[in-house]
């Protein structure tokens, strides 16, 4: 078998609050252990090949940032295992590791948030080079105004701050940001929902341009369905920490396999109308993942739930050859 690109392997990540003072006595009286942990990655593994775009969609909560974080090695996960190009990266050290972290970047919803106020676009985009020394530091400008040409922006912006841009050209900075270093693997997290929707279509057509030029790979995190579809090879929902489908894009979304996943697809408002499609909404809010519910955490929302569905958490199983989804109306097939 061929060495996979990017892997999550059983990975888990969970948040503990700080326990109140009165948690606290609690606890110290014996009465209670610590407060519980949220699980807001739940045991996914996630295979990616080289050159691939996989569209990662769920409701807001369900752990699709986090999950993003743990990818780029900005979280350690909790459990489980990191592996690029087939080497956990818990083992990676000295320059290895730097190579995993500069490899593999992140393009955030609000780049202004990542992006130092004080400091001008040129030395913004040309920061990780001159750091790292990553080119020798009369090449960094040369570096920094190529990667701001691919990415559409004006050389004459390079004297400019942050603040000077719209959201639009902000994005394009972030962009130029994590292209600078030459990674291999995007993990782009909500890049265009902040944007407007015509803004929108610019930068998803930039980042298929780019991907197409320099063979990325990407991990496209959005809860626009639209979006998903249109850019990604293959998609995985998420639900409360879990991913509870995946498969090829063109298959999932012609024909979802998991209530969650149906429900959602129905709820795509219908590109003629602009209406939503009938369907039949989802019943209720995403539980908590502080104490999500037992068996299938999807149960009390689902139409199709069954007694087994209240008491066993369904495996993620291969039902066709690229498609896999955890759900006891597929139970029959191979655990993943
Ligand atoms: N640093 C943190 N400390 C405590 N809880 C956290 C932290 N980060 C995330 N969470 C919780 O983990 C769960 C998953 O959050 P996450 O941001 O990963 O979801 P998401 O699907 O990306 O949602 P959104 O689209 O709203 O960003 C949520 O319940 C969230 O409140």
């Amino acid at each position: 078998m061929s060495e996979t690109f990017f892997e999550l392997r059983d990975v888990s990540r969970y948040f503990r609050s700080k326990p109140s003072l009165t948690q606290r006595i609690v606890t110290a009286l014996g009465r209670t252990g610590p407060p519980p942990a949220l699980r807001a990655v739940d045991d996914v593994t996630l295979r990616i090949r080289a050159g691939e775009v996989v569209g990662l969609v769920g409701e807001s909560g369900c752990g699709k940032s986090t999950l993003a974080r743990v990818a780029t090695g900005i979280l350690p996960p909790s459990a489980g295992e990191v592996f690029y190009k087939g080497r956990p990266v818990t083992e990676l050290t000295g320059k290895d590791r730097l190579n995993y972290l500069l490899k593999v970047q992140m393009v955030f919803q609000d780049p202004y948030a990542s992006l130092n106020p004080r400091m001008k676009v040129g030395q913004l985009v040309g920061e990780a080079l001159r750091v790292h020394k990553l080119v020798p530091k009369n090449e960094v400008g040369e570096r920094t105004r190529g990667v701001l040409k691919e990415v559409g922006l004006d050389l004459g912006y390079m004297d400019r701050y942050p603040h000077q841009f719209s959201g639009g050209q902000r994005q394009r900075i972030g962009i130029a940001r994590a292209l600078a270093v030459e990674p291999d693997f995007l993990v782009c997290d909500e890049p265009v929902s902040a944007l407007d929707v015509s803004i929108q279509a610019q930068v998803i057509n930039l980042f298929m341009d780019v991907r197409e030029r320099r063979g990325l790979t990407y991990l496209f995190v959005s809860h626009d369905l639209g979006v998903v579809r249109h850019i990604s090879d293959r998609v995985a929902i998420m639900y409360l920490g879990r991913i509870v489908e995946i498969g090829t894009a063109a298959e999932l979304f012609a024909k979802p396999a998991h209530p969650y996943s149906q429900a959602l697809i129905r709820a795509i408002p219908s590109a003629v109308t602009r209406r939503r499609r009938a369907f039949t909404p989802l019943k209720g809010e995403l539980p908590s993942a502080l104490s999500p519910p037992p068996g299938c955490a999807f149960h009390p929302r689902c139409e199709h739930a069954m007694p087994i569905c209240r008491e066993v958490r369904p495996p993620l199983v291969q039902i066709s050859p690229d498609r896999s989804a955890a759900c006891h109306l597929h139970s029959t097939s191979e655990s993943v």
